[in-house]
């Protein structure tokens, strides 16, 4: 048995005040295994939690404007909720310092540095620690995440669209040709500032498309896609729309069919893909995945329906975006990496 499974670890949430900062916050509060000791905030530092974030009103701690060595010095692993870019300046001294790291920002999900430079028009800031960095989608890299110094958590359009498609991919029930994900967001996908698209009257009674073409997502889901297809890539369409709620991911995806494949077996390469697999949520004949009921959790719901008149599946799922998509699969992420059940404090 490791130290971690006697005893309590020490978290600091790296950008605590955010909307991923504050799901971290919820999480990890009724979490048994962790004690958190730092919550960083530049705008807040030295102001209650509570006064931020009212529901959680009595709680004794403070934000606070950490350096980098104070923040190693105080925690066992730091979750990072900071904007891409950022994220990397955290990471590379505190992985250096020993610290376990989660990065919920796109900073080490793509392989390709090249990917990286074209869709997030930065060099990528450190390709040294990217080759240690591991992809951190539980359900197909648990071994390796195990191990890992500095996980990369997915982003939460491409969790809602990998978890899907992978095992079909894997098992060649589908083509990697010709797939397309319209998918839609709610507002907090956005972060937890104040831009004119993203306020209440610009948000509400619409429904609108962006980034249509080349959206930052599109190579970290090719990315994935392709591993599981085992080709050299992968080319789909990903078309995100912003909707009016707080919360949620739903993604509707459309594949083409292999001769002959069904919606059962359909389901049954799910199941048999999933049965280890705590949050994932296979869903019946007749059903198809709704946000509502996923919202703060962690599961992804998804369903199929198959088509005999194009010869394509139609695929369904749904995430909460802040859960799922980001921070309950971080704290998933590291219930793993210190050997706590998968499930701790998420359920
Ligand atoms: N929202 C979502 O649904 C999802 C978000 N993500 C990713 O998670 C990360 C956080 O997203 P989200 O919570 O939405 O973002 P928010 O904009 O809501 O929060 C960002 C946080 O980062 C802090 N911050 C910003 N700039 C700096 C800086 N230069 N130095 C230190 N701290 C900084 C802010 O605190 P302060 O300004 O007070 O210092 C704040 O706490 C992003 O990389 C995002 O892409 C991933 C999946 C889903
Ligand atoms: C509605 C909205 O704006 N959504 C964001 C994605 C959410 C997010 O922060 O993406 P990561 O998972 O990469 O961190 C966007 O489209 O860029």
């Amino acid at each position: 048995m490791s130290d971690h499974q006697v005893g309590k670890i020490k978290a600091a949430i790296v950008g605590a005040s955010g909307y991923s900062g504050e799901e971290l916050l919820r999480l990890l509060f009724r979490h048994d295994q962790v004690d958190i000791v730092c919550v960083t905030s530049r705008q807040y530092a030295g102001r209650p939690v509570g006064d931020v974030f009212p529901r959680f009103t009595g709680l004794d701690l403070n934000f606070s404007s950490p350096s980098i060595d104070e923040i190693a010095e105080s925690a066992d692993v730091a979750f990072l909720a900071l904007p891409h870019g950022v994220s990397a300046e955290f990471a590379i001294p505190l992985v250096e310092k020993g610290v376990k790291v989660i990065d919920i920002s796109a900073d080490f999900r793509l392989k390709s540095t090249e990917k990286y430079l074209e869709y997030y028009n930065a060099e990528h800031p450190a390709p040294e620690l990217l080759k240690k960095a591991v992809y951190g989608a539980p359900e197909r890299r648990k071994e390796a995440i195990k191990n890992a110094d500095l996980v990369a958590c997915p982003g939460c359009y491409p969790t809602s669209i990998t978890l899907p498609l992978v095992p079909l991919l894997k098992a060649g029930l589908i083509s990697s040709e010709g797939i397309i994900s319209s998918s839609m967001s709610g507002v907090s996908g956005a972060g937890r500032k104040v831009d004119l698209p993203f306020i209440f009257p610009e948000c509400n009674e619409s429904v609108r498309p962006y980034g249509v073409v080349g959206h930052r997502h599109l190579p970290e889901i090719e990315q994935e896609l392709a591993e599981a297809a085992g080709v050299d890539d992968v080319a789909i369409n990903f078309i995100p729309h912003l909707v009016p709620t707080n919360r949620g991911i739903h993604s509707t995806i459309i594949a083409k069919l292999k001769d002959g494949v069904s919606a059962d077996q359909i389901r049954e390469a799910w199941n048999s893909s999933y049965a280890d697999a705590p949050f994932v949520r296979v869903l019946p004949a007749g059903r198809l995945a709704d946000t509502k009921n996923v919202t703060l959790t962690n599961y992804c719901e998804i369903a199929c329906a198959t088509d005999a008149h194009t010869g394509n599946v139609i695929l369904s799922s749904a995430i909460d975006n802040l859960t799922k998509g980001a921070a309950g699969q971080a704290v998933q992420n590291m219930n793993i990496v210190f050997g706590f059940d998968e499930k701790a404090g998420l359920l």
